[in-house]
Formats: structure tokens, C-alpha cells, sequence
């Protein structure tokens, strides 16, 4: 493909997934992937290419440009060397019309940047938010040791016990190590707040939003799997993936509990009031990925961030009810929004009695009402709210 031919590809692609953030239709990924398995003429250096010009037009572009032509417009404005592409050739984008207009630059829709800047995340801090993210992964302690394992390549060493930070994009899947199971992808912070909900041997923990399990497996790990592990998730197709994951990582799950949603007590009675902890790594906005999916920002509109702050009530609400007197309950969010943390919490504490807010042995982040935020800026992690709830 010519360089404006690559241009011209990754308009019609941002049209794509512009259409699909309005409408909720397929993700950015997903129609990259199509797009080029029915265009085989694209080799491996112009599909990279292409994908690039498609991820520089979606961080760049605060609200959901009108079309593709224009994201790319906002790009040309900061890559001059884009603006000679915009050449009218064959395979090529149209010439650049007088008085044109590129697409707003910014780090999010109006009315989420407002949420932002309430949340105290502006200038550097929103910035960061739509920085790129290196590659951190966790040596599973179950079948190998971050001093003695040997790697294809050498990460850097974080400050959480097992944690090994790579550059953004190396191709750790393909390494033997991880398909053997001796190293997960994992966050850095993701990796701290499991540290930090300091799990004992011999515990009832129940990781009621587990998905694929990736925090399930980090606890398995810390404990050498001498506790009893509960996952739980409404999502089949998520907590299917646990099983096949643990068996790799030498993990050991109890129970896996698919739960209904709005019946999940059901299937939870059992260990109603029995955990000794609860995990809830609540469905969020995901405004603290961003850097893995900026995309994220123009799926997000006001109705979504309500559903989904109700969605985190309610599954508080659940985990409550699981956890014995004594026992604590860990509440996550990979946002930064003050909606989907801190407030949460507040709200928590005005429902239930007997229940306080406990300080968290977590080296990273910053207090944020009742709980700890990590950001990418200040923590060099995804954005994360965490909070320990005990109950008396
Ligand atoms: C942030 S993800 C969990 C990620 C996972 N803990 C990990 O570390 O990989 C949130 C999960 O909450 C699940 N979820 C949504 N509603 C739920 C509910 N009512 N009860 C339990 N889980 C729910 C979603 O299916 C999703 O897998």
C-alpha cells in the first residue's frame, strides 16, 4: 500500500468504528480485524501502519469525531508529514478542501472531561490518561520465582513482589513461560491490590466479579493455594476462560459460580455471611484504561456511567451480605471517576451499619475519600480506585 493509501484506509476504518461507538456496535479490535481479512493485499507492515493512524486519531480526539476524514485531519495536525497524503491520488484521500475542518482535540467528551476535572484529574494527570502502557506481568509464584526465572528478554523489576514491566507490544504470549503458566499479564496495580487485601492461608475468599479470573489467580498464588477460592461472575463466556487458566497456572479454584444477574443470591447462599473476605472488582467505566483503550472515552455517554454505577451499588449491596462479621470486603475499580469510587463508598457506609472503612497497606496511590487512587501519571499504573471495608 502507498502511504496514502494507508491514510485513506484508516478513514474508512475510523468511519467503522465511529458508527460502532454511536451505535454500541462492534469494537475498534474487532473491525480492524475485519477490515483486513478481506483485504489480503495489505501486508503485515501496512496493516501495522494503518492500526497506528487508527490509535494516533482515537487518542487525539476527545469527542466522537463526526467522521473518519476528519479524525484524520486532527492527526495531520499535529504529523505535517501526513498533510502531502491527503494527495487526491488513486487509492489515496481527497485533497484537503480550503476551510476544512480537522476534528476537536481533547482528552474526552465534554461532559466526561467535566467528570474528570470534578474527580481532580486535569492538565497532566487527563493527559496521562491516553499515554501508552507498557506490558506488566506477574510471575506466578506457583511453578516459578521472579529471581530465579529466565525470560526471553529482561523487564524491568517493580515494586510488587512479583511484578516485571516490559515495553508496550513485546509478544510475552509467545513465549514458552506463558504458555506454560509460570508468568499472567497483570497490571502493576492490579498485582498491588491483591497484595494489599492481605489474604490469610485458610480463608473462605470469594472474588464475586472474577471474569477470567486474572486477580482469582494472583490470590491463588500469594496463598500457594491454601485457601478456599469462590469465582464468581455473570458472565459464562468470561468465567469459562477461568478453568483452562487456573490448570496452566497450577491454580486451585473451589468453586466457580455462574450467577444470574439480579438472582445471584441463589447461587451465592451457601456462603451468605461465611466469607472471610470479598473481592469486588466492580464492572466500571474503565476510564483508568484508557491507554489500553481510549477508544473507551467515546463509548461512554451519561445513561452508561449510571447503569453502571447502580450495577456497582448493587453488587456492594451483594458482597456485604457474604462477608462474616470480622471480615472485610475489597471494592476495585479501574476508574478514576469520583462516580465509580469514593462515592460508591459513601453511599456504602450510608446503607450499612457496622461497617467502616479500613486503611490499606498499599505502597502506591494516593488517598481519595475513603479509599486509595493509583493513576497512570502519579502511580505509572492504570487508573484504579480501591477501598477495604471491614465489618465489625
Ligand atoms: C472488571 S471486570 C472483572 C475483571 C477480573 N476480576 C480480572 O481481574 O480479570 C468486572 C466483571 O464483573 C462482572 N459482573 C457484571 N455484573 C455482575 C454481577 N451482577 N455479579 C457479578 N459479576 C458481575 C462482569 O461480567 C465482569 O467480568
Amino acid at each position: 500500500m502507498t502511504p496514502a493509501a494507508r491514510v485513506q484506509a484508516a478513514i474508512e476504518l475510523l468511519d467503522q468504528i465511529i458508527e460502532g461507538a454511536n451505535s454500541k456496535g462492534a469494537p475498534a479490535d474487532r473491525l480492524i480485524s475485519a477490515y483486513f481479512k478481506t483485504r489480503r493485499y495489505a501486508g503485515s507492515k501496512d496493516r501495522r501502519a494503518v492500526r497506528d493512524l487508527v490509535y494516533q486519531a482515537i487518542r487525539l480526539c476527545g469527542e466522537v469525531p463526526h467522521d473518519g476524514r476528519s479524525a484524520m485531519l486532527a492527526v495531520a495536525t499535529q504529523d505535517e508529514n501526513l498533510v502531502p497524503l491527503f494527495d487526491g491520488s488513486d487509492h489515496g484521500p481527497a485533497k484537503i478542501g480550503d476551510g476544512e475542518m480537522a476534528a476537536f482535540i481533547g482528552v474526552a467528551p465534554e461532559w466526561l472531561e467535566k467528570k474528570l476535572t470534578d474527580s481532580g484529574i486535569t492538565g497532566d494527570e487527563a493527559e496521562a490518561l491516553l499515554g501508552r502502557a507498557s506490558l506488566d506481568i506477574r510471575v506466578n509464584t506457583l511453578k516459578a520465582s521472579r529471581e530465579d526465572l529466565e525470560l526471553p528478554e529482561e523487564g524491568e523489576v517493580l515494586a510488587a513482589p512479583n511484578a516485571l514491566r516490559f515495553p508496550n507490544g513485546t509478544q510475552v504470549e509467545q513465549w514458552p513461560q506463558y504458555r506454560d503458566g509460570l508468568i499472567e499479564i497483570q497490571d502493576h496495580a492490579s498485582q498491588w491490590v491483591c497484595e494489599a487485601m492481605d489474604v490469610q492461608a485458610g480463608e473462605t475468599i470469594i472474588d464475586l466479579c472474577a471474569g477470567a479470573g486474572g486477580k482469582t489467580l494472583a490470590l491463588a498464588a500469594k496463598l500457594g493455594n491454601a485457601a478456599s477460592l469462590v469465582a464468581c461472575d455473570t458472565d459464562k463466556r468470561r468465567l469459562g476462560n477461568l478453568a483452562p487458566r487456573a490448570e496452566r497456572a497450577g491454580a486451585q479454584i473451589d468453586h466457580t459460580v455462574l450467577l444470574n444477574p439480579g438472582e445471584e443470591r441463589d447461587a451465592l447462599a451457601p456462603w451468605i455471611g461465611k466469607a472471610d473476605r470479598v473481592l469486588i472488582d466492580a464492572p466500571c467505566s474503565g476510564s483508568g484504561t484508557w491507554r489500553r483503550s481510549p477508544e473507551g472515552r467515546w463509548r461512554l455517554d451519561r445513561k452508561e456511567l449510571t447503569r453502571l454505577t447502580k450495577l456497582q451499588d448493587h453488587v456492594l449491596d451483594l458482597g456485604a451480605e457474604l462477608v462474616r462479621p470480622g471480615g472485610t470486603l475489597t471494592f476495585v475499580t479501574c476508574s478514576v471517576l469520583d462516580d465509580e469510587g469514593p462515592a460508591r463508598i459513601g453511599s456504602f457506609l450510608s446503607r450499612h451499619e457496622g461497617w467502616s472503612a479500613t486503611a490499606l497497606d498499599l505502597p502506591l496511590g494516593r488517598k481519595r475519600g475513603e479509599g486509595k487512587r493509583l493513576t497512570p501519571f502519579h502511580d505509572g499504573t492504570d487508573g484504579f480506585f480501591v477501598a477495604n471495608l471491614h465489618l465489625r
